[in-house]
């Protein structure tokens, strides 16, 4: 790192912790930094012997080892574990909080954290385990650039980082990016059924699948031309690639993309009421 390595704390070691921190310590940040809380011990003993990671059960022990504490537990357990937080952890306002939940406000940790916490929201994704990560990222005005340098060279250690302008624009990455596996999944799995429909083995099917994606994801970040442009290029007139166009053509794809999105965006909005 550029930036001098914190001590930084996971509250909650669950597959987002561990894509990141899997990535953080694959990209060098030193794992005799980090230290990871859960409630259960299998999480735990995995990351300690992969990764060699400082482990344990109590999340205010972590937290109190940091300078930096990352709140990954689900949204709905967020009130309770903040609460818990405060009363066992005097210095928090000298701390960095940081949060990867969905949906929940800054306003919203003032409340559950004291009023003087400085914090940043990051949105990050799973692909962060392989170090191909899209990370986005809101602060609050108590954030010094120090933090925000810091914090952006942890996460672009484990990929791409994108600062967005507030919380609203983050709960439409999140929709986006932080969902966007799942929607790559879901269509990957998809291809691959079609393939095992017409008489193909699950394992050739995904190799073909997953290699597939790989190389469109390549080419179009190594491109500068539009991703219709890209799409146009294998489309042959008169060709097989038009016709299987066609047919996502006919169900709308765009709607489709655009109602997932709008979708999550939505819950996004009602988390942020709901906890
Ligand atoms: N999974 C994803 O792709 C993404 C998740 N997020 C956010 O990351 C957060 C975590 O999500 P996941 O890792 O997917 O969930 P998960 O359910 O895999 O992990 C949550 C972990 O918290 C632990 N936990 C439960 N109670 C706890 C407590 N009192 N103290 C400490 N740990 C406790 C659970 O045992 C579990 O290991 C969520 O807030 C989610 O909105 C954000 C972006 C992407
Ligand atoms: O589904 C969720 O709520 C979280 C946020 C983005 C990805 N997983």
């Amino acid at each position: 790192m550029t930036n001098q390595p914190r001590n930084i704390a996971f509250i909650g070691a669950g597959n987002m912790t561990q894509s990141i921190v899997g990535g953080m310590v694959a990209s060098g940040y030193p794992s005799n930094q980090i230290w990871v809380s859960n409630p259960s011990p299998a999480k735990l003993e995995k990351l300690a012997h992969e990764l060699n990671v400082h482990t344990s059960h109590d999340n205010a022990e972590v937290a109190k080892h940091a300078d930096v504490i990352v709140l990954a537990v689900k949204p709905q357990l967020m009130a309770d574990v903040c609460a818990a937080l405060r009363n066992e952890v005097a210095d928090l306002a000298d701390k960095l909080i940081v949060t990867i939940a969905a949906g929940i406000r800054i306003e919203k940790y003032r409340d559950y954290l004291g009023a003087n916490i400085r914090m940043i929201r990051v949105m990050p994704n799973t692909p962060s385990l392989v170090g191909k990560g899209m990370s986005g990222l809101v602060a609050d005005d108590r954030v010094s650039d120090d933090d925000k340098a810091y914090i952006t060279e942890a996460f672009d250690g484990v990929g791409a980082t994108l600062w967005v302008a507030d919380e609203d624009e983050l709960d439409i990455l999140g929709a986006v990016a932080g969902s966007g596996p799942a929607y790559f999944f879901e269509f990957m799995a998809s291809l691959q059924k079609a393939a095992v429909g017409l008489g193909f083995d699950r394992e050739k099917a995904r190799a073909m699948v997953q290699q597939t994606a790989l190389g469109a994801a390549e080419m179009a970040i190594a491109s500068d031309l539009e991703l219709e442009d890209l799409r146009k290029q294998v489309t042959s007139k008169g060709g097989s690639t038009a016709k299987g166009i066609e047919q996502y053509q006919a169900y709308d794809i765009d709607k489709i993309s655009d109602d997932a999105v709008k979708a999550a965006v939505q819950r996004n909005q009602e988390m942020a009421k709901l906890f």
